[in-house]
This record gives structure tokens, sequence and C-alpha cells, in this order.
């Protein structure tokens, strides 16, 4: 039975600074604290009460969390990967609670990564209060590691119920509802999460932004530019422990009747409309 994904839900982070880390999520990045620890915290960034944190520890551990809609989803799908042989282990009430959702089974992805199913993700009853002006809507996408895209698409495509949207080169970018993509496969020699993508408001957001990460002297590694897969504008920047992170406006809604997924080649035009090259390894050609 195919694992129905409802949608992205939130990132787990672990570092070994979480004060750095806490500092850069706030006052950079721009999102919200909530359940401040002293060795974890979680953070918001849209209604949901928790869509990323940071905790001490290894930081190539990362965690990626999607919605299912119920129990009953989330046992079958329980069932579905223990029967093809995947490890897999239920939340405990603690689990639960850091990550704000009703509950959760984890298991690791055919590279390696560790990805949570997750019911109920808890709405906060207002939106989150950014803690700084970076016009952010919300947690949109993820890109993930893959030691194998063609083996890791069939999983996310053919046992969970992911669609191909686009391809640059062997890069596959799927999506999990209308919205273009929630999941970027890139090649790599590791597992884990290789960036991480908020939705802001408006171009004029984007333009803000990369002026506020080069005064704090913030790695900008690609952008300002525009994807001519998603359409949408972005500038990508680094953080803590090596972490990349994007803002990005205008990423397109996709007609499931009438969509096909299209092939672009792996070079920078494919990328970026507008020219600029990106400084990441993995998406350097
Ligand atoms: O938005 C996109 O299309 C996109 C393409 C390549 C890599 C990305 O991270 C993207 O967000
Ligand atoms: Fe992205």
């Amino acid at each position: 039975m195919t694992i129905n994904i409802i949608d992205i839900a939130y990132t787990r982070l672990k570092t070994p600074d979480v004060a750095a880390a806490t500092d850069f999520a706030t006052r950079i990045l721009g999102l919200e604290p909530v359940d401040r620890a002293v060795d974890r915290l979680s953070f918001r960034s849209d209604s949901r009460m928790s869509t990323m944190s940071y905790e001490i520890g290894d930081p190539s551990e990362t965690i990626v969390g999607f919605e299912l809609a119920n129990g009953e989803d989330l046992l079958n799908a329980a069932k579905t990967l223990e029967a093809l042989g995947y490890e897999v282990c239920y939340g405990s009430h603690e689990e639960r609670e850091q990550r704000h959702v009703s509950e959760f089974i984890a298991f690791r992805d055919p590279s390696g990564g560790r990805i949570e199913f997750a019911v109920s993700p808890q709405i906060g009853g207002n939106g989150a209060q950014l803690s700084r002006d970076a016009g952010i809507t919300g947690f949109s996408h993820v890109g993930l590691f893959s030691r194998d895209p063609d083996r890791d698409e069939h999983f996310w495509t053919q046992i969970c119920n992911a669609r191909v949207s686009d391809r640059v080169g062997e890069l596959p970018l799927l999506r999990l509802s209308q919205i273009h993509h929630s999941i970027a496969l890139v090649p790599a020699d590791r597992c884990g999460i290789q960036h991480i993508n908020h939705q802001v408001q408006s171009i004029d957001d984007v333009q803000r932004s990369y002026a506020l990460l080069s005064q704090h002297k913030v790695p900008i590694v690609f952008g300002p530019g525009r994807h001519p897969t998603s359409g949408a504008r972005f500038v990508y920047f680094e953080g803590p422990d090596g972490m990349v992170f994007e803002y990005s406006v205008g990423v397109r809604e996709v007609d499931e009747e009438t969509y096909r997924e299209r092939q672009f080649g792996f070079e920078p035009k494919s990328f970026c409309m507008w020219g600029a090259t990106p400084k990441i390894k993995e998406l350097s050609t």
C-alpha cells in the first residue's frame, strides 16, 4: 500500500553549540523560538508549533518529519516499511511533545538519513511571531542528500506518493501537493539534509535579507537568482555547521492533471535563469 504523505512538517538539527545556532535561527533566519531549554530549542515559521529545532549533538544527524493524515495511515506506513525490511520505531511521549505531534514513527531512508512520519502537527492559534522582519510565510521544502537518486526517487515516488515535477541532470524535484516541490534529491556521497527552504512574502524580502546577510557576513552561497524549474526567486546562505538555508518566493503550483515532468541539463542556467552560479559543491557543474 502506498504511503500517503500530505506535507513536509519539520526539520530537527543537531549542533555542538546550541547558543550560537539559536542566535542564528532567531536574529538571522528570523524564526520564533518556542520551548526554550538549555541544550534544546524549537522554532516556528508558520502556524505550526515546531517547524525546526536545534539540540546538542552531531550536525550530520539530521531529521526530516512529514505529515500523514491519521493514525491508520501511520500504522499502514509502518507495516509497509517493515515488510520492505526497514527498521521502524515509534516516538516516545517525550519525543512527541518535543515535536508537537500526536504520534510519529522513525526510520532511515535508503541513503541512511533519518525520516519521521507524524500525525497531527499542532497548530498555534496565531501565526509565528518572527524574530525579525524576514517576511517568512512558512517552512516549505528540503534538499536531501542522496547516495543514489534513482533508488531514492523510487522510494519517494513508488513506496510513497511523491511525484517528479522536474529533473536537473540527476537531481529530481519531488512534489507532495500542488506546490512544485517539497523534496529535492541532491546527489552526494552522504545522507541527511542538504538545504532548508523558507518561503517569504515578496522579492523585496529576498533582497532585504540579502543585504542583512551580507552586513552580518553570513556566507551567501547562491543568488539572488531565479530558478527556471519552480520559477521561485531565491537567495541561499550558510548557517551553523555548514547547513544551507534558502529563502524563496513565487514557487509555482502545478496542475496534477496536465503537468508533465521536465528534464533540465545539469548546468548553471538550469539552477538560475539570472546567471548566478551556485557556490555549493553538489550543485556545481
Ligand atoms: O526551486 C527550485 O526549482 C529549485 C531548483 C534546484 C534546487 C533548489 O533548491 C530549488 O529550490
Ligand atoms: Fe530549494
